[in-house]
């Protein structure tokens, strides 16, 4: 098995203010450690798309396996530890908590999970805060460091749990071109020397020419 995550036959519709379809039919495969970019115009479906490969919504037809867990069907229970144990997210607002430090907001994910003691969570999250390179920062409050560092911060916490897939959505889009390159290269570090599959949704043409492919999406399809 050397798929990380597959998608088949996913239909999605909102009904509000009238039925329309926003995913047609959109089925694809994602090897373990490609690092793939997901593309197209505003209002192509990119962010619904990833809402459901993310498990975060389940009113979709199709499935989706994630990692040979087959999550469509899952009950909430269930998708919240699936989730927190095999997905990494990574958004263009960070959604870090303000008034905590840097390594709170990195530790908690782990501390949520239960399954190591605190001071090894808090070994491992100051191994990713060396490695995102925001060592000396960790007793900051999280709205005291720069944006890129923030988003840094939330790579690490996305990290804590060693995810086998991250998925952003816009990860750079807050970013000037400098900090957009830098997180490039940490992802583009991830999949290789960790063996982790990233999904980006991006609008960032540079970006996505460099990931190892490119799915775009054109009103509610796969371009293929
Ligand atoms: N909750 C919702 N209810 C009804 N329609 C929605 C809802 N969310 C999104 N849509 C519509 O679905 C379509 C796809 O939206 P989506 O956010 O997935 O696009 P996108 O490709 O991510 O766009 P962008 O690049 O602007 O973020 C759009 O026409 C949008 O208006």
């Amino acid at each position: 098995m050397n798929a990380a995550l597959s998608a088949k036959g996913l239909n999605k519709y909102f009904h509000e203010p009238e039925t329309f379809q926003v995913l047609k039919d959109v089925g694809f495969e994602i090897k373990k450690e490609e690092f793939v970019a997901i593309v197209g115009k505003s209002g192509s479906g990119k962010s619904t798309l990833l809402y459901l490969l993310s498990t975060m919504d389940t009113d979709y037809k199709g499935s989706i396996t994630i990692n040979g867990t087959t999550v469509t069907g899952l009950s909430q229970n269930e998708l919240s530890r699936f989730r927190n144990e095999h997905i990494g997210f990574v958004f263009q607002f960070h959604y870090l908590l303000p008034e905590f430090s840097v390594l709170d907001n990195v530790m908690l994910p782990a501390l949520k999970l239960g399954k190591k003691s605190k001071e090894q969570v808090e070994t491992n999250a100051m191994e990713l805060l060396t490695l995102l390179d925001i060592k000396g920062h960790e007793m900051k409050k999280a709205s005291k460091i720069s944006g890129g560092q923030q988003q840094r911060v939330a790579i690490a916490r996305a990290l804590i749990n060693e995810p086998a897939i991250i998925m952003g959505d816009e990860p750079t889009g807050n970013l000037d071109s400098k900090n957009t390159k830098v997180v490039f290269d940490i992802f583009r570090q991830l999949a290789k020397e960790r063996g982790q599959t990233i999904i980006a949704v991006t609008h960032d043409d540079e970006f996505a020419a460099n990931c190892d492919r490119i799915i775009e999406m054109v009103d509610g399809k796969i371009m293929t």
